[in-house]
């Protein structure tokens, strides 16, 4: 087991990484203050919830069951956590357990941040992408039909215990959406990694597990070191929004769950890539070695084409980093290297959506 730290005072925790770690003697039940209610949905109980349970030992605990997909992350939805942890009485200091992936870390955590005011959780991501991004740093909330992530809070897990063996039930496209964060933090920070992905594509589509731990490793580490930075995303954390602006508007657009959260956050980076060289901040060469990393994991390059710019600027006008009015893009200077800006030449982004409009889905 290989355990990462991330340092937040008095909200600090660590990100425990390895194989069996479900299994792992007292490992799940020495993070529970007192009482458990595990949270997952109807896909990953049959595989896990039985052993999440078994895990928990002497630990009194339950479980609630929701239902599974993206379309489900709603407040209506949400309201069956509350119920279950009324219904049986759960006091202020419960632990809620996060089974599953970012859909049921994000539902859980938001759940955790306001049920009494706040009681702890744990997240026990079981996709590539809940284990690379979603249990770490503490965003949690449900989506609204105008917009993704509408409604939430940042509230940290007091543990994340990612198993790498749960991967091994994880189908091809979900698995290939994961590697759409994982590219994401290679493009803002780290042109090493991005690198290393270029090396080991190939290592971490056959589900290598050496290779996928190391991604998985090195992505918490940079995550937690960017979370440690700036907690609330007042500055440098809106990089880890590297094309979500274009990609939330095309999940919200599409209907939450037509294209998966990382397959649409991978259209938005080819879009955000598309902004960067109009304004003259990356060449053609940067562009085409970035997008082939994406072809290569398998990811769209596109927007499907019912995204006209009027759809793409109806959603983006409500995304959360917008400020006085004004849009902001996470731009690319480079591999490993980007910004945040409202102040860029805004006919270069038009002229993206304009380009990206109407032009066939790519999506696998
Ligand atoms: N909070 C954050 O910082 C953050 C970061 C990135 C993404 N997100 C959010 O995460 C969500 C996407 O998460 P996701 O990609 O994990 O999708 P998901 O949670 O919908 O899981 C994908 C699918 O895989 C199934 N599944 C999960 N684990 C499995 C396993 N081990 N074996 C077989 N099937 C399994 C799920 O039931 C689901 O059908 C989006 O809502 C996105 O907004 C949040
Ligand atoms: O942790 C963050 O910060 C991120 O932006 C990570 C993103 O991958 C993630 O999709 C996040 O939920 C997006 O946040 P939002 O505030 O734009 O909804
Ligand atoms: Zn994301």
């Amino acid at each position: 087991m290989q355990t990462v730290n991330i340092d937040l005072g008095n909200r600090s925790y660590p990100i425990h990484i390895g194989s069996g770690l479900i299994d792992q003697q007292g490992l799940l039940a020495s993070h529970v203050r007192d009482r458990a209610m595990v949270v997952t949905n109807e896909t990953i109980a049959p595989l896990y919830l039985d052993k999440t349970l078994a895990a928990l030992g002497n630990v009194p605990s339950s479980s609630v069951i929701l239902k599974d997909g993206e379309s489900f992350k709603n407040l209506d939805e949400l309201n069956h956590i509350f119920s279950a942890l009324l219904n049986e009485n759960f006091d202020r200091s419960c632990t809620l357990i996060a089974l599953g992936g970012g859909v049921i870390g994000d539902m859980t955590g938001y759940a955790a941040a306001s049920y009494q005011r706040g009681v702890d959780f744990i997240q026990l991501p079981t996709t590539l992408l809940s284990q690379v991004d979603s249990s770490v740093g503490g965003k949690t909330g449900v989506n609204h039909a105008l917009g993704k992530n509408m409604i939430g809070a940042f509230h940290q897990p007091v543990a994340v215990i990612a198993d790498m063996d749960t991967l091994a039930t994880l189908d091809e496209r979900e698995l290939r959406a994961g590697l759409a964060e994982v590219i994401k933090y290679g493009f803002i920070i780290d042109s090493d990694f991005f690198s290393w992905l270029e090396d080991n594509m190939d290592a971490l589509l056959s589900r290598d597990p050496a290779a996928t731990g190391e991604a998985v490793r090195r992505s918490c580490e940079i995550k937690a070191r960017v979370v440690e930075a700036d907690e609330r995303e007042h500055g440098m954390r809106a990089l880890l929004n590297l094309g979500h602006t274009f990609g939330h508007a095309i999940e919200a657009a599409m209907g939450y769950g037509t294209w998966l959260h990382g397959e649409a956050v991978s259209a938005g980076i080819a879009m955000a890539l598309d902004t960067s060289v109009r304004l003259g901040l990356i060449d053609e060469a940067i562009r085409t070695r970035g997008l082939r990393l994406l072809e290569r994991a398998g990811l769209p390059i596109r927007a499907p084409s019912q995204m006209t710019p009027e759809v793409f600027l109806k959603y983006m006008a409500r995304d959360k980093k917008v400020s006085a009015g004004a849009v902001r893009l996470i731009l690319l200077d480079g591999i490993g290297r980007s910004h945040v800006s409202a102040d860029f030449d805004h006919s270069a982004l038009h002229a993206t959506l304009e380009h990206f409009s109407g032009q066939e889905s790519a999506r696998g």
